[in-house]
């Protein structure tokens, strides 16, 4: 009998190597794991039986090890090596009473939470809040339409630093909440000061894969973290930005970017009462007991926080404490800042990132950042409309600052239209330099931006203006100027993390380059980091660009099968005049074997078709070729064909429903990257067969890959390497874009245990060994020995006949 992990289901063999796989990994000093589990064969149970199973065995000993002495005052006894084992014995009991009687009595105090039924009188509360809120909306905009000062900064001094000031509990609050606690039988002052040692943060890409994750965690119960306890339930927290959290419908209907100041606005001015009330002690901890009371997920810290009229967002920092399990989106976890300003400490922590397939991209695109000339005209005009209505009456400190931002505005316009030459480098000192701007001190004025919350004053007060009175805003879409802050701030950054060029449309990019950097301390911090993903093949991009700080012996990888039977996928390379590289795949013979070779399978293959292309002029190439020639329309007399356009219409809704009318079916022509390339399923009949045409490198001549080829390249020559080195470093790295791609298309198409279809990888290349070691482990060993293309076909009519 192997390990029990608490699975609610049976679990499949595939869960129990995984599960083994993450428990070794927690308790050895390895420090990341990379796994990689395909859809569809309950990763999310997987990843959360383990872990939460380890840290319950280990939560204990975590407690003794932080606890305080002073804690047990009434303690005459303390461990010591001296002593005789039976003293040391007796003091660790004494420990371990203590902590199981504080775990015990607030499991007793959550179960008359639960057990009173908490949401009926929540709703009942939330009803109470509704009309009341009403009152408190109606003031602040009264405040905000009578009076336009609320667009301008504070008077600023070089030093001054944004300072909240706690305000006391109403006492309209504090009645409902005794009320709440007599119905309990339970006082308030009876809430106890909680906490676990031993976290899992799981970060994940989207607000509903959180939510997925929040609903599985719903499935099982685990045991106690002491046996003197009867149960102990998971102790789980939803982190999650102010855009999802606010409950302030002033605050919370504005447009993304203005919410974070907005919000610091309305604490500042004492406008929320939302904040004032999660500033008292009892109420938060309320919140807190509340959200441990049950699994919550982000909508239920939404609908708590109405309810006890406390702000989620800021309520949540208290329960962080006790909490056992967090979740937070990617942005939470990866930002040094924001983890610091959440009261996050990663310390013992088992850090969990999900989907993490594009996570040195994700790292790159919130790191990296933009501007253009047309945004830089537009600040300017945002600044000039602003500056004179509100020069009188901004301080001496606010006008000074406001025209040195003016005036570098000017510098870097002039810069962009002098200079511009698309994807030439540029270093950050060169536009600032000759232009007296080294005086304006970029620092000072990034500080200014911040504290004074310029951007924001500036754009809220343009989104006041009715857009015909104003019409020099019309044409101005996106918060302008915070993109013009971030920008300013990427150029205090090291050049050796990223680069300053010149891209399309007159516009200056910031790039990071080194990911590593960024995730270096998350793994430092923690006591493990997990990587979890669909499809993480090739790997070597992680280990070699993501942790290129950990030794190799820290690192365990384990790739899993799937959970479907052999007999449900066939994986086939179609070689037999078949190469899309740049030069062979425009040739009229190669667009016509495709041709043949997809009619043949339409007639051999029943529902859909999906085959990936490698880019949309490719597609476009194709199609116009085919149509040339009467291919098109031989093709749709087998089955209906839908194809991706550049930013054209969906095509997925009307496949779909063609595939659920008839058996006769459709192809359905995608781009790799493209729309239908990542989070969409083609499970079941949308794809019964995936073809992948050629090989999809990037396009090594956009500007973006050649910075970073060029940053490869300088990486190797530093480090002693030869021409020769880089060109292999570069390729590995082209090859392994491509390739991570590949995985991701063809991965769409088996989703459950159930499922089934053939995948055709459509290029010689296929056959080379060092691009098959980079498939998904379970698509590479469901590869068929090679044939040639008619015997592919009859193996694709033998499989289908077998399924029906
Ligand atoms: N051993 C099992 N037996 C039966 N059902 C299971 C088992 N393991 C997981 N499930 C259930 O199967 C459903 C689908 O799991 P699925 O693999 O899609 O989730 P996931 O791991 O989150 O997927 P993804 O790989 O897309 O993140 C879930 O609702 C889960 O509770
Ligand atoms: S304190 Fe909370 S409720 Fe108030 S504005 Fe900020 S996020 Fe919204």
């Amino acid at each position: 009998m192997g390990k029990d992990f608490h699975h609610p289901f049976q679990p499949y063999d595939i869960q129990v190597q995984l599960m083994d796989k993450i428990y070794d990994l927690l308790n050895s000093d390895k420090k990341v794991g990379i796994f990689e589990s395909p859809t569809g064969t309950g990763k999310t149970l997987s990843l959360i039986c383990s872990t939460v199973t380890w840290l319950r065995e280990n939560k204990l000993d975590n407690l003794s090890k932080t606890l305080d002495n002073s804690s047990l005052s009434d303690s005459e006894f303390t461990s010591s090596d001296e002593e005789p084992e039976w003293v040391n014995q007796f003091y660790n009991d004494k420990i371990l009473k203590e902590k199981s009687k504080v775990l015990q009595d607030y499991e007793t105090y959550l179960d008359t939470l639960s057990a009173s039924n908490v949401k009926p009188v929540l709703r009942q509360l939330d009803n109470h809040d509704r009309k009341r809120q009403k009152k408190i909306i109606k003031h602040v905009d009264v405040s905000l339409e009578d009076n336009e000062g609320a667009f301008l900064p504070d008077p600023y001094e070089q030093d001054s630093s944004p300072n909240d000031s706690k305000t006391q509990l109403n006492d309209e609050i504090h009645n409902l909440l005794a009320k709440i606690d007599k119905g309990y039988g339970v006082k308030t002052e009876q809430q106890l000061d909680f906490t676990s040692p031993l976290k899992i943060y799981f970060s994940s890409r989207t607000h509903s894969q959180l939510m997925q994750f929040a609903s599985q965690l719903t499935l099982p119960s685990f045991p106690p973290s002491s046996p003197m306890l009867a149960n102990e339930r998971i102790k789980f927290l939803p982190l999650a930005s102010r855009k999802q959290l606010c409950i302030n419908e002033n605050v919370s209907k504005l447009k993304s970017d203005l919410i974070n100041d907005s919000c610091a606005d309305a604490v500042k001015k004492h406008e929320c009462q939302f904040y004032t009330n999660s500033k008292d002690n009892l109420t938060s901890k309320q919140f807190r007991d509340y959200t441990f009371a049950e699994i919550n997920d982000i909508e239920d810290m939404v609908k708590l926080g109405k309810s006890l009229r406390v702000c989620p967002y800021y309520s949540s920092r208290t329960a962080l404490a006790g909490a056992e399990i967090v979740t937070l989106p990617y942005q939470h976890l990866l930002s040094f800042e924001v983890r610091q300003s959440l009261g996050i400490d990663l310390k013992d922590s088992i850090v969990i990132i999900d989907e993490a397939h594009n996570l040195m991209d994700t790292i790159t695109n919130i790191y990296s950042c933009d501007i253009s000339l047309a945004d830089i005209l537009s600040c300017k005009e945002l600044m000039t409309t602003y500056f004179n209505r509100f020069k009188r009456r901004l301080n001496g400190g606010n006008r000074v600052n406001l025209m040195k931002i003016m005036k570098l505005l000017n510098i870097i316009q002039t810069f962009i239209q002098k200079n511009f030459e698309r994807g030439k480098e540029i270093l950050p000192q060169i536009i600032i330099q000759d232009n007296n701007a080294d005086l304006l001190k970029i620092h000072e004025l990034v500080t200014y931006m911040r504290v004074s919350k310029i951007a924001y004053k500036i754009d809220s007060f343009a989104d006041s203006k009715p857009k015909s009175n104003a019409p020099h805003f019309n044409t101005i879409k996106q918060p302008v100027l915070f993109k013009f802050s971030k920008f300013i701030t990427s150029l205090s950054n090291l050049s050796t993390e990223g680069k300053f060029f010149f891209e399309d449309e007159m516009t200056i990019k910031y790039m990071l380059l080194e990911p590593n950097m960024v995730f270096k301390t998350i793994v430092e911090e923690s006591k493990c980091v997990i990587l979890a993903g669909g499809t993480m093949q090739p790997t070597s991009d992680f280990t070699e660009n993501l942790l290129p700080f950990v030794a190799q012996d820290k690192i365990v990888q384990y790739s899993c099968n799937h959970i479907i039977p052999d007999s449900n996928l066939d994986t086939y390379v179609v070689s037999n005049g078949f190469n899309f590289n740049y030069e062979k795949r425009n040739a009229e013979l190669v667009m016509k074997n495709l041709f043949e070779f997809l009619e043949e399978l339409g007639t051999r293959v029943p529902y859909g078709i999906v085959a990936f292309f490698p880019s949309y002029k490719y597609l476009e190439q194709i199609v116009s070729f085919w149509k040339s020639k009467g291919f098109f329309e031989r093709l749709k007399g087998i089955k209906e064909i839908f194809y991706e356009t550049h930013g054209g219409a969906d095509v997925l809704t009307e496949y779909s429903a063609r595939i659920l009318d008839q058996h006769k079916g459709a192809f359905i022509f995608s781009v790799v990257g493209g729309k239908l390339s990542e989070g969409i399923n083609f499970q079941d009949n949308l794809a019964r067969a995936v073809v992948m045409v050629g090989l999809p490198f990037p396009n090594v001549y956009s500007s973006e890959l050649l910075v970073k080829k060029k940053h490869i390249e300088q990486k190797i020559f530093s480090a002693g390497g030869s021409q020769k080195d880089a060109d292999v470093a570069t390729n590995e790295f082209y090859e392994n874009i491509c390739m991570k791609a590949v995985n991701q298309s063809i991965g769409r198409a088996i989703r459950h245990e159930n499922d089934y279809a053939c995948i055709y990888l459509v290029d010689e290349r296929y056959l080379i060994g060092k691009v098959q070691n980079k498939l998904s482990q379970w698509v590479r060993k469901r590869i068929k020995p090679q044939s040639n293309t008619r015997d592919v076909l009859n193996e694709t009519s033998i499989f289908f006949q077998q399924k029906h």
